[in-house]
This record gives structure tokens, C-alpha cells and sequence, in this order.
């Protein structure tokens, strides 16, 4: 939110008198009385902080280097109340936009806050001007569905909201949650994911908030947990719908406070990162069932992006297969063959249950499998050769079947011949009656 200052202040009298006169000016202020409660207002789109030189838990001045980190744009007024120069310099070199002695007259705060707030704004417009979208530009489509994804994911990562991506397997949440840490201001910083549904409790948990030595067996020496490996950066935790309700509670507590205990451990720890998590289960319901936690829902889902299956957005069906075709022809270092209309039709026509990884998948095998021409025997033949799935292989033969009819102009009793079927069984393919 624009117009927003926090003050971190110890005197909670003087606190609530600068909160209360900057809020007669129109600012939004946040409160803290310690560094430690400070930390969980980093996250939120403050654009001003006025910080006292001298907290019970720490040095305010020091204080300065972690928030210029996590917040770049921020801008600090340091308050000291000894009168030290050095204070004032060293506050200076820290980053601080300016500092103040307690006892200057408060129309030199206000003056000082107006300034930095407008710094801080112009900063932030001129960050926005220079996201780097690179990240989105992986994401293949043209369908009206990813154009939106797209305009949504560039706005929030330009934020430190937390994002929820929704949408079946396969559908290309995983990308779009790199995509937003790439566009964000934590680019530089770390982006790790891990698939909550892949592990059992203990071990998840021991993966996210890691351990002390003696933990359990086996647990030689302290582990970092990827909440602690993705500080300043970005954790996408997918699959989060699986997650069991007692590591819900410390997912929550992390995005309370961005406290944490690691396991075998008896102090607590803390991280500041943005977390993105991605289900395809309905939430929703499983808040209704007792199975998800309201309040972490509500917290989680702050931004909700949600990606439609392939099948509701064919239109991007061509283009990625030719996007696939030529990136896994590279790969495989092979030329990139022709490719025939019937086989990017017989694709457009299928309903891809495992949404654009299977479409990778099938790709990868019909260009193992060709020489020079994706036709859409191959389609056929991949799946005689892996017998997995007759669906696919129904498609494809009915899809052709279409293709050959509609080249035959309609002449059902030719194109009976050309597929080497009776003009009976081609009837009966067709679902038409003979
Ligand atoms: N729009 C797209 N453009 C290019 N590649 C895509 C697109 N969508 C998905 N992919 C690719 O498809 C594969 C599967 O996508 P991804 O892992 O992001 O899906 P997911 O929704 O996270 O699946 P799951 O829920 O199973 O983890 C990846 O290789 C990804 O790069």
C-alpha cells in the first residue's frame, strides 16, 4: 500500500504519538517495539521506516543493512536520542535516507518523510519499468487464459504477497511459480521447491525447517531446511493440499512471523522469504472438510492464479508442440523434422489428461521414432510400443480417420479404401450409423 510507514520504537508513548501525528498526515502506520517484531512487517509493501538507534534486542543502525536486503526500496530515518554524530553517519553508510535527534522539532520529521516517501515511490515505479520478464517469456501461449496468467504473474511479482497457483498436473504451475521469483526483486536470491505430496510428515518436515544434530538416527550433523535455504528468496511448496494439519500450523507460523524451530531444536529460527504454493486439490472443500486450515488458506491465497488445462485452451496446442519439437530436436541433436497438419491436428484434438508434460512426453518419443517427418503414425505406433494408454491411441486413429475422410472430400467409400478398413468399420468408428 503507497503512503505507508513503519515505526520501530521501543517508548511506546513517544511511538504512539509520532503513529498517531503521521497518521493525521494521511500515512498508513505499522507499530513495533523490537527489531523481532519488526522483521514480520519486511513483507509488506512499506515504503518508509523510522527506526530508533537504541532497541532492547539489537542496534537499530546495524538493523539497517538486513531491511536495505530484504526491502531495497525502503527508506530509513534512524532516531537517535544521543546526540552522536557518528551514530548519524554510520547510519548514513548503512543506507539510511536520513537521521534525526529526538528533541528536533517535528515539522523536521514530517519534512523528512515526505521526502523519502516520494524517493521510495520513484524508486518503485522505475523497478517496476525494469522487471525482467524473461521468466514469462518461457511460458508458451497465446490463448486468451495465459495472456491473463501472464499480466497477473508480471503484476505480483513486482509484490511480496504470497501466491497460490491452482490448476490440474502438468498444467505448468511449476514454470509460472519461477517465472514470478525470476521477475521479482529477490531474482538474485534463491527459488527452491519441493513437492509436499512426495514425502511422508517427518521427512517433509525435516526438509522444510531442517534439523540439530541428534535429532533422531542418522542425524549426524544440523541441516539446513529450504525455508532457511530460501531466505530473501522465494519457496514454492507444491502440492500443498497434501500436507498434513499439524505442518499446516507451522507453515502458518512461518507466514505470521517467519519464525520456525527446526526439529531437535529448542530455539527458534527465522526466514524471510516469499512463499508460492500450488495444488490441484479444491482447497476450498478441503476447508470445509476439516483437511486444510482456514487460516492458512486465507493466508496462502492471497493472489490466487489459476491455469486451465491444455484441452480448455487447444489454440496453445500447436504452439508448443512446435516450440517442443525444436527445443528436444536440438537437444537430441537431430534436424528438426517436417511436420505434418494431421499430426499437429491429431495433438489439438486430444484431451491430454496430463496436460503439457505429457504433451513433452509424446513429442520426445514420436521424434525418437521418426526420420525427417512427425506423421501421425507415429502417434499410433508410440503408443503400440509403450501399450500404456488406448485412449490416446482412439484419438489419434479416429482424429485420422477424420483427417483422411475430410481429404477424400467426404467420399466415405474412398476413404474406407485408402485406411485399408470396410466402409462398415468406418461407419462404426465415426459413430454413424450405416
Ligand atoms: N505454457 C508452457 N510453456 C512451456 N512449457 C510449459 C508450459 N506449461 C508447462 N510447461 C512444461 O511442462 C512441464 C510440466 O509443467 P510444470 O512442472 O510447470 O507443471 P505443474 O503444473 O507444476 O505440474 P505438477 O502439478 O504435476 O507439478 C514442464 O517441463 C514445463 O516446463
Amino acid at each position: 500500500m503507497l503512503n505507508s510507514i513503519l515505526i520501530l520504537e521501543d517508548e511506546k508513548n513517544q511511538r504512539n504519538l509520532y503513529a498517531r501525528v503521521l497518521r493525521t498526515e494521511g500515512y498508513t502506520v505499522f507499530e513495533a517495539g523490537s527489531i523481532d517484531q519488526a522483521r514480520k512487517f519486511l513483507k509488506k509493501n512499506i515504503q518508509v521506516a523510522i527506526i530508533d538507534a537504541g532497541l532492547p534486542d539489537g542496534d537499530g543502525i546495524d538493523f539497517i543493512v538486513e531491511i536495505k536486503k530484504t526491502s531495497p526500496h525502503m527508506e530509513i530515518i534512524v532516531f537517535t536520542g544521543r546526540a552522536s554524530i557518528n551514530d548519524g553517519i554510520k547510519a548514513i553508510k548503512n543506507g539510511a535516507f536520513d537521521y534525526l535527534i529526538k528533541g528536533d522539532v517535528p515539522q523536521k520529521l514530517f519534512f523528512l518523510v515526505a521526502q523519502a516517501m516520494s524517493k521510495a515511490v520513484k524508486q518503485i515505479q522505475e523497478s517496476k519499468k525494469n522487471i525482467n520478464t524473461t521468466g514469462f517469456d518461457a511460458i508458451i501461449g497465446e490463448s486468451a487464459a495465459i495472456k491473463k496468467i501472464k499480466a497477473i504473474g508480471i503484476k505480483v511479482a513486482a509484490t511480496y504477497a504470497n501466491v497460490l497457483l491452482l490448476g490440474d498436473t502438468g498444467v505448468g504451475k511449476d514454470i509460472l511459480a519461477e517465472a514470478i521469483h525470476k521477475a521479482s526483486e529477490c531474482v538474485n536470491e534463491p527459488f527452491v521447491a519441493i513437492n509436499c505430496s512426495a514425502l511422508g510428515a517427518e521427512v517433509l518436515e525435516s526438509e522444510l525447517f531442517g534439523y540439530k544434530a541428534g535429532a533422531f538416527t542418522g542425524a549426524v550433523k544440523d541441516k539446513k531446511g529450504l525455508f532457511e535455504e530460501a531466505n530473501k528468496g522465494t519457496i514454492f511448496l507444491d502440492e500443498i493440499g497434501d500436507m498434513s494439519l499439524l505442518l499446516q500450523s507451522k507453515i502458518l507460523r512461518v507466514l505470521e512471523n517467519g519464525s520456525f524451530i527446526k526439529v531437535g531444536d529448542t530455539k527458534t529460527s527465522y526466514t524471510n522469504c516469499r512463499i508460492i504454493a500450488a495444488t490441484h486439490v479444491n482447497l476450498l472443500e478441503a476447508v470445509k472438510n476439516g483437511r486444510f486450515r482456514e487460516d492458512l488458506y486465507y493466508r496462502i491465497a492471497a493472489f490466487i492464479i489459476y491455469t486451465p488445462s491444455l484441452s480448455e485452451r487447444a489454440t496453445d496446442i500447436p504452439l508448443l508442440a512446435k516450440h517442443y519439437i525444436a527445443k528436444l530436436a536440438a537437444k537430441m541433436e537431430m534436424p528438426v523434422p517436417k511436420i505434418t497438419t494431421a499430426f499437429l491436428n491429431a495433438l489439438s484434438a486430444y484431451s491430454w489428461p496430463g496436460n503439457v508434460r505429457e504433451l513433452i512426453n509424446v513429442i520426445e518419443r514420436s521424434l525418437i521414432l521418426s526420420s525427417g517427418i512427425l506423421t501421425i503414425d507415429l502417434l499410433e505406433l508410440n503408443e503400440e510400443n509403450k501399450s500404456r494408454n488406448s485412449s490416446l491411441l482412439e484419438d489419434f486413429e479416429l482424429n485420422h480417420i477424420k483427417y483422411i475422410v475430410e481429404e477424400c472430400n467426404g467420399n466415405k467409400v474412398k476413404a474406407a479404401r485408402l485406411l485399408g478398413i470396410s466402409v462398415a468399420t468406418l461407419y462404426r468408428k465415426l459413430g454413424l450409423k450405416y
